[in-house]
C-alpha cells in the first residue's frame, strides 16, 4: 500500500525518566553504600555530597523518578504508556532505555515493552469499529552491525535512507504480523535467544548491543476497508534496549570480545549523548551528526523529527558505580531538553491514492492548458502588435498623403494669383542694374509660364478669327465637355502687357491662338455628355459668383468622372468669394504683410490702386493677396526658423530686391518729375532738398508706413508716376490673371481652340 502523509505536527520535549534500581546481591554482598534517594516524584538526590566537599545535597529533577523498590507498571503507567499508545493514532513512539551495564536497562524495557504490546492489544480489542494490522520487527546493533534478530541466518542488514523523508532509514528487516498476544511472546523470546549477551563482571547476561524491537500499527475504519475514501493511520512505536556504558575494567571477564564489544557500545553511546547535547541546546548546538554512528542514524526520527520519545534511564544506587551514574544523569538531563514534533500518520489506500492522483494529475493537465493558453494569448498579443504597427505606418503614410494634399491645394490657392508671384519673384531673382531694364523677348529669359491646360472637345472647328467676329458673346459655347487637366505645357511670353516698360509688371499671357500647333493637336469633336455653364445676356458670364456655381454644378453632374480641376475651380471660387466680407480689415492686414514681405513698391502700387473692393471680382483679388501674403510670411517664417544664421536666403533675397527696386525708381524721379514736382513731393516727405541722396531717401520712404493711410495714398501715387502707371481699370486687372470676362477670352468662344484656352487661361489662375 502506498503512503501520503497528512501532519498536523505537535511540539513537545523528550519524557525523560530515572529508574533507581535496587542493590543487586553482588552489591548487597560488597556492602556497597547507597548515595543515591528519589525524595519525591521527579527529584533524585545525591545524599553523599561529603566526598565532593560539600555539605550540600546535590539533586536532579525529571519528568518522574523511580526508586528501587518501584514496580515496572508504575514506570510504564506514569509515564511510557501514553506515548507507547500513540502509535495507535497514527503517531511513530520510542522509547528506550540509557544506562550503564547492570543498571537495569534490559530489566525496565522488557517490562514495558510487554505492558505496551499488552495495551495496545486491548486498544485493538476496544475498538473494534477500526481494523487493525500489527507487525513486529527487531534487530540489534552490535559492533556496528545490523542483525535481524527474526531471522536466523546471521546476515547484517543495510541502512538506506528514505528518498522521502531525509533524517529516515529503512533496514527492511523481517516483519511479523501479529496474531495475538502470545505470538508476541513468542516472537519476543526468538529476539531474545538471538541477541548478543555476554557475561560481563557486573552482568552476567549483560546485553552487548542495542536492541530495537518495533512495532507497527496500521488500522482504518472497518466499514471503509477496501474503498476508495478509506484512509489507514500507520504508525511504528520502538522498544530501544541500549547496551550499558561501562568500564573496561568491568568488563574484564569476558575476555578480549568483551572488550572489543564495549568500545563500540561506548563509542556508540558517545555518539549519542554528543547528539542528545547539541540536541538540547537548540539552534546554539551547531551541526548535529547523527551519521556517526549506526544508532544515532536510526535513532534520529525519535530525536527531534516526528516521534514522540521517552527515555528511562536507569541507575545503579552502589556508591562504587556513582561516577556512571552521574553520567547517565548528565545524559537525562541534556534528554529533557530535546525536543521533537509529533505528527500523525494518515496513509491512504491505493484507490484513494490513485484518486488523489487522478485529481492532482487533472489540476496539473489544467495548469499545462493555462499556461499554454497563455502562450498562445502571448504570441497573438505579438501577432497584434505586428498587425498594430503595420496599420500605424500605413495611418502615419495616409497622414502624409493626406498633408501633401492639403498643401497642395493651398499652394493652389495662394499660386492662383501667378502674375503676382511671378511678379515678385522677378524681383528677387533678376540682377538689377543701374539703368532701368527692359524685358527680354527671348523666351528662354524667365517669362515662361507653366500652364495646366483644360483641353475642350467641341464639335465646330472654324476660324479662330472669324469665330471671333460673328459669335463674339458666347464665351464658353453651349456644350463644354471637360476631359483632362493634367497636360502640362510652357507659353512663352509672346504680347507685352500695358506698363511693360518696368520691371516686375504683372503679366498673363495668352498664346498665339492661330499659330499654336499643340492647340489643334488636343482639339476634338463635339460629343455628348456636355455641361454648360450658364451665360449672361451677353453670352459672357453675367458674376464670379455664377461661373464658380457652373462648374460646381458641372462636376456635381459629372459625378466621379468630372474635371478635378472644374471641382476644385467651383470650391476654391465660393470660398474666395467668402472672404470679401471685410474688406478694411483685409485692406490693412495686406498693407501690414507687404511691408513684411518686403513686397515690390510696383506691386504695392499697382494693387492699391486697382483693387477697392468695389465689387465682387475685387474681393477676390483682395482675398487671394491676402493668403498669397500670408502664405509668403508663414514660408519666410518656417525658413527663418530653419535657418540656424537667423535671415535666410529667401528673406534675404526679398529685402535685397527691394532695395533694388527702391534704387531703380530712384533714379526716375528726375525723369517723372519736374523740379518744383520734386520740391513739392521732397517737403511732403519730409526730406530736405538740399540733401545729397534725397533721391533715394525719398524712395525708402515709399510705403514706409503701412498704417498711415495718408502716407500710404502718397506713395502709391508717387510710384505710378515713376512707373507711367496711368491706366486702371479691367484690363489691368487682366494682368493680375483673375479676369472672368476678358474681351480676347469672349472672343474665342464657339472655337475649339478658343475654349481650349479659355480653360487654360482659368487653369493660369488656379494652377499650383
Ligand atoms: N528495578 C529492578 N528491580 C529488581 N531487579 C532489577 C531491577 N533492575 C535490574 N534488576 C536486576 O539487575 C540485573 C541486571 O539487570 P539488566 O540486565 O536489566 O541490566 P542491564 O542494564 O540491561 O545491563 P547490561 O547493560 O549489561 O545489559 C538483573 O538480574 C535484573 O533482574
Amino acid at each position: 500500500m502506498e503512503k501520503a502523509h497528512m501532519s498536523v505536527d505537535r511540539e513537545e520535549k523528550i519524557l525523560v525518566l530515572v529508574r533507581l534500581r535496587p542493590l543487586n546481591k553482588k552489591e548487597i554482598a560488597a556492602n556497597e553504600a547507597t548515595d543515591w534517594e528519589c525524595i519525591n516524584d521527579t527529584t533524585i538526590m545525591y545524599r553523599n555530597t561529603l566526598r565532593q566537599g560539600s555539605n550540600i545535597p546535590t539533586t536532579y529533577s525529571f519528568d518522574r523518578v523511580y526508586g528501587g523498590e518501584c514496580p515496572t507498571r508504575r514506570v510504564y503507567e506514569d509515564g511510557t504508556k501514553e506515548i507507547a499508545l500513540s502509535v495507535v493514532k497514527g503517531i511513530n513512539c520510542s522509547i528506550f532505555a540509557y544506562g550503564q551495564t547492570s543498571s537495569g536497562k534490559t530489566y525496565t524495557m522488557t517490562g514495558i515493552t510487554e505492558l505496551a504490546v499488552a495495551d495496545i492489544f486491548d486498544y485493538i480489542f476496544q475498538h473494534e469499529e477500526r481494523a487493525f494490522s500489527v507487525k513486529l520487527s527487531a534487530i540489534e546493533i552490535y559492533n556496528e552491525t545490523i542483525r535481524d534478530l527474526l531471522n536466523s541466518d546471521g546476515t547484517s542488514l543495510r541502512l538506506r535512507d528514505d528518498p522521502e523523508v531525509h533524517f529516515k532509514v529503512h533496514f527492511f528487516a523481517t516483519e511479523e504480523t501479529l496474531r495475538d498476544y502470545n505470538h508476541l511472546k513468542e516472537l519476543l523470546s526468538i529476539c531474545q535467544a538471538q541477541r548478543k549477551i555476554g557475561e560481563t563482571w557486573l552482568n552476567e547476561r549483560s546485553s552487548r548491543s542495542h536492541q530495537i524491537i518495533k512495532l507497527t500499527v496500521e488500522s482504518c475504519v472497518r466499514e471503509l476497508l477496501g474503498k476508495e475514501n478509506s484512509t489507514t493511520l500507520m504508525a511504528s512505536v520502538s522498544f530501544i534496549d541500549l547496551a550499558g556504558s561501562e568500564r573496561a575494567s568491568q568488563t574484564m571477564s569476558g575476555g578480549g570480545a568483551r572488550l572489543k564489544e564495549g568500545c563500540h557500545i561506548n563509542r556508540s553511546l558517545l555518539a549519542l549523548g554528543t547528539v542528545i547535547r547539541k540536541l538540547s541546546k537548540g539552534r546554539q548546538g551547531g551541526h548535529i551528526n547523527f551519521r556517526d554512528s549506526k544508532l544515532t542514524r536510526i535513532l534520529q526520527p525519535c530525536l527531534g523529527g516526528t516521534a514522540r520519545t521517552a527515555i528511562v534511564c536507569t541507575l545503579s544506587p552502589a556508591r562504587s558505580h556513582v561516577e556512571l551514574t552521574k553520567n547517565t544523569l548528565s545524559f537525562a538531563s541534556c534528554a529533557k531538553e530535546v525536543t521533537t514534533k509529533a505528527r500523525v500518520n494518515v496513509v491512504m489506500s491505493d484507490k484513494a491514492l490513485l484518486k488523489q492522483l487522478q485529481c492532482e494529475l487533472t489540476r496539473l493537465q489544467t495548469e499545462l492548458r493555462n499556461a499554454a493558453s497563455n502562450c498562445d494569448c502571448a504570441a497573438t498579443a505579438r501577432k497584434k502588435d505586428v498587425l498594430i504597427q503595420k496599420m500605424e505606418k500605413q495611418i502615419e503614410e495616409l497622414r502624409k498623403e493626406r498633408d501633401l494634399a492639403h498643401s497642395r491645394l493651398e499652394a493652389s490657392k495662394d499660386g492662383s494669383v501667378s502674375g503676382m508671384v511671378d511678379l515678385d519673384r522677378r524681383g528677387q531673382d533678376d540682377d538689377l542694374n543701374e539703368d532701368l531694364p527692359t524685358r527680354s523677348e527671348d523666351p528662354s529669359d524667365g517669362y515662361y509660364r507653366e500652364v495646366q491646360c483644360i483641353e475642350i472637345e467641341e464639335s465646330a472647328n472654324s476660324n479662330l478669327k472669324e469665330e471671333r467676329a460673328e459669335k463674339p458673346s458666347n464665351v464658353l459655347g453651349q456644350n463644354v465637355k471637360l476631359r483632362r487637366l493634367n497636360h502640362i505645357e510652357t507659353v512663352p511670353s509672346t504680347s507685352s502687357p500695358p506698363g511693360a516698360d518696368f520691371l516686375g509688371r504683372p503679366e498673363i499671357v495668352l498664346p498665339d491662338l492661330e499659330n499654336d500647333s499643340s492647340i489643334s493637336s488636343s482639339c476634338g469633336s463635339s460629343s455628348t455628355g456636355v455641361q454648360s455653364i450658364p451665360l449672361g445676356e451677353e453670352g459672357g458670364i453675367t458674376s464670379v459668383r455664377t461661373f464658380f456655381n457652373g462648374l460646381q454644378e458641372m462636376a456635381d453632374l459629372h459625378g466621379g468622372q468630372v474635371s478635378n480641376a472644374a471641382e476644385v475651380a467651383g470650391t476654391m471660387g465660393r470660398e474666395l468669394l467668402g472672404v470679401d466680407g471685410d474688406f478694411e480689415r483685409q485692406r490693412k492686414e495686406i498693407l501690414e504683410l507687404w511691408q513684411t514681405c518686403n513686397v515690390s513698391l510696383v506691386h504695392r502700387t499697382y494693387f492699391y490702386l486697382l483693387f477697392k473692393g468695389d465689387d465682387e471680382a475685387d474681393s477676390i483679388y483682395i482675398g487671394v493677396e491676402l493668403r498669397r501674403l500670408l502664405f509668403m510670411k508663414d514660408r519666410f517664417s518656417k525658413e527663418h526658423q530653419a535657418s540656424e544664421g537667423g535671415e535666410t536666403s529667401t528673406l534675404s533675397s526679398s529685402r535685397k530686391a527691394l532695395h533694388r527696386e527702391r534704387k531703380m525708381l530712384s533714379k526716375l524721379v528726375s525723369k517723372r518729375f519736374s523740379e518744383e514736382e520734386r520740391t513739392r513731393i521732397y517737403h511732403k516727405f519730409g526730406i530736405s532738398v538740399n540733401t545729397k541722396r534725397r533721391r533715394l531717401q525719398l524712395v525708402n520712404e515709399l510705403w514706409s508706413n503701412p498704417k498711415d493711410r495718408t502716407h500710404v495714398a502718397e506713395s502709391a501715387d508717387v510710384v505710378s508716376k515713376l512707373v507711367s502707371f496711368t491706366e486702371q481699370g479691367r484690363v489691368m486687372k487682366e494682368m493680375f490673371g483673375l479676369a472672368f470676362t476678358p474681351p480676347s477670352f469672349l472672343q474665342l468662344r464657339n472655337s475649339k481652340v478658343g475654349e481650349k484656352h479659355a480653360f487654360t487661361f482659368l487653369t493660369i489662375c488656379f494652377r499650383h
